[in-house]
C-alpha cells in the first residue's frame, strides 16, 4: 500500500543515521546540519515472528514479509513555517507522509553541533511542534475564511457545524496543542479538516536518540521527553542511532544478537521502531500459507474479508465467495491444514467477516 513514515526533527539529531540503519545505508549521514536535502525513501520489511513459525510448519519455497516505507526528511529549524532553511519544501515533504517519527537528540557530544547550542529535548520538541502548528494554523485559517462566508451568506447548517469544529482546531493550535489532540468525532474530523492534510494530526512516535552508554533504559533527557509526552499518549522509543547503524551492518544474526546483549537489549531498536510504526499506521497483517509461498499481507485494521482479499488481487475482491480462516495457535497445535480441518478448527467466513491480525486466510472466488 506504500504507506510512509517520515523521519522528522531538528538538524543534526541523528535522523539520517537512523534512516541509514533502517534501509541499510543509502542516505548520507554527516556531522553537519542540512546534510540531507532531498527526502530519501527506504523500504523495509516488517519483522514478524509469526512468519518464522509458519515457515517452520509449512516449509514453503519462499517467504515474503510485508513492507513499510520510511522517508528521511531534512531537518527543520525555527521559522520553517515562514520558509526558513528551505522550511516550505521540508514541510511539504512531511505533508506527504502518513505518520511521523520524531527524532529528538538525547545524547551529549561536544563534537556534534546542536543548532540551538544545547541539548534540551523539551525545547527541541517544542520548536518542531510550533513550526508544524503554525503551518496548520495557516491551513485552518484559510478554510475558516471560506466557510465563514458560506455560513453567513446561506445560513447553511452544515457550514455552521464545520465552522464550530474548525474553531476548535484553531483554538487548540493557537494554544500550542497538536491537532491530533483535538476532541472531535471521526465524522467531524473528516468534514472539517479531512481535506487539509494537517501536519500535527498525523500519528506520531518519538525516538529518544541516546548515547550508547544510556542503553537500554535511557537517561535524564529521555526521561524528560517521556514526561513531556505523557499527556499525548504517544510511544517514546529509546534508541541509539549509532548502535543501530552498527548492528545493521552486521551480516550474521548471531553476531547481531551478541552485540545486542552487550547493550542489554533483547531486540534491536529498529525492529521495535518498525513494528511500532506499523501499528501507528493502524495496519495489521494477515497471512497466506502454501508450499509455494508463505506470505504476509498488510491491511488496515477493520477491513472486511473481500477488501482484504483485494490486496492480493482485485479479482479476489470482485469475485469473492468466502474465506477460510485458520488461527495461528491452531496451526501450531495441529501442524497441517488437513488436521486443522478434521479438528473443525477452520472457519468459513463470508463478506462481513472483519479480518483479524494474524489470521491465516484462504480466499474462494469466482470471476
Ligand atoms: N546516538 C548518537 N550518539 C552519538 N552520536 C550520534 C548519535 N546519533 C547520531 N549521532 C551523530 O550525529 C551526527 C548527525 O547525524 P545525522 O547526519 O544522522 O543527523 P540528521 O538529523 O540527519 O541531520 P540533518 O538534519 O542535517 O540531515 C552524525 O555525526 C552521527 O554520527
Ligand atoms: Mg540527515
Amino acid at each position: 500500500m506504500g504507506l510512509q513514515c517520515g523521519i522528522v526533527g531538528l538538524p543534526n539529531v541523528g535522523k539520517s543515521t537512523l534512516f541509514n540503519a533502517i534501509s541499510s545505508g543509502k542516505a548520507e549521514a554527516a556531522n553537519y546540519p542540512f546534510c540531507t536535502i532531498d527526502p530519501n525513501v527506504g523500504v523495509v520489511t516488517v519483522p514478524d515472528e509469526r512468519l518464522d513459525t509458519l515457515e517452520t510448519l509449512v516449509k514453503p519455497q519462499k517467504v515474503v514479509p510485508t513492507i513499510i516505507e520510511f522517508v528521511d526528511i531534512a531537518g527543520l529549524v525555527k521559522g520553517a513555517s515562514q520558509g526558513q532553511g528551505l522550511g516550505n519544501k521540508f514541510l511539504a515533504n512531511i505533508r506527504e507522509v502518513d505518520a511521523i517519527v520524531h527524532v529528538i537528540r538525547c545524547f551529549e557530544d561536544d563534537n556534534i553541533v546542536h543548532v540551538e547550542g544545547r541539548v534540551n529535548p523539551i525545547f527541541d520538541k517544542d520548536i518542531i511542534d510550533t513550526e508544524l502548528q503554525l503551518k496548520d494554523l495557516e491551513s485552518v485559517d484559510k478554510k475558516l475564511q471560506r466557510i465563514e462566508k458560506a455560513a453567513r451568506v446561506s445560513g447553511d447548517a452544515k457550514a455552521k457545524a464545520e465552522l464550530e469544529v474548525l474553531l476548535r482546531y484553531k483554538n487548540a493550535l493557537e494554544d500550542g496543542k497538536n491537532a491530533r489532540l483535538v476532541d472531535a468525532t471521526e465524522e467531524e474530523k473528516r468534514a472539517a479538516v479531512g481535506d487539509l492534510h494537517l501536519l500535527t494530526i498525523k500519528p506520531v512516535i518519538y525516538v529518544a536518540n541516546v548515547d550508547e552508554g544510556s542503553l537500554p533504559n535511557g537517561n535524564k533527557y529521555s526521561d524528560q521527553l517521556r514526561e513531556a509526552v505523557k499527556a499525548e499518549g504517544a510511544d517514546v522509543l529509546v534508541i541509539c542511532a549509532n548502535i543501530e547503524s552498527q548492528i545493521s551492518e552486521m551480516s550474521e544474526p548471531e553476531e547481531q544478537q551478541m552485540f545486542l546483549e552487550e547493550y542489554g537489549l533483547t531486540e534491536s531498536g529498529l525492529s521495535q521502531l518498525i513494528k511500532a510504526s506499523y501499528s501507528l499506521l493502524n495496519l495489521i497483517t494477515y497471512f497466506t500459507a502454501g508450499v509455494k509461498e508463505v506470505r504476509a499481507w498488510t491491511i488496515q485494521r477493520g477491513w472486511k474479508a473481500p477488501q482484504a482479499a483485494g490486496v492480493i488481487h482485485t479479482d479476489f475482491e470482485r469475485g469473492f465467495i468466502r474465506a477460510e480462516v485458520i488461527k495461528l495457535p491452531d496451526y501450531v497445535q495441529y501442524k497441517s491444514e488437513a488436521a486443522i480441518k478434521d479438528a473443525g478448527k477452520m472457519s468459513v467466513e463470508g463478506k462481513e467477516y472483519v479480518v483479524q491480525d494474524g489470521d491465516i486466510m484462504h480466499f474462494r472466488f469466482n470471476v
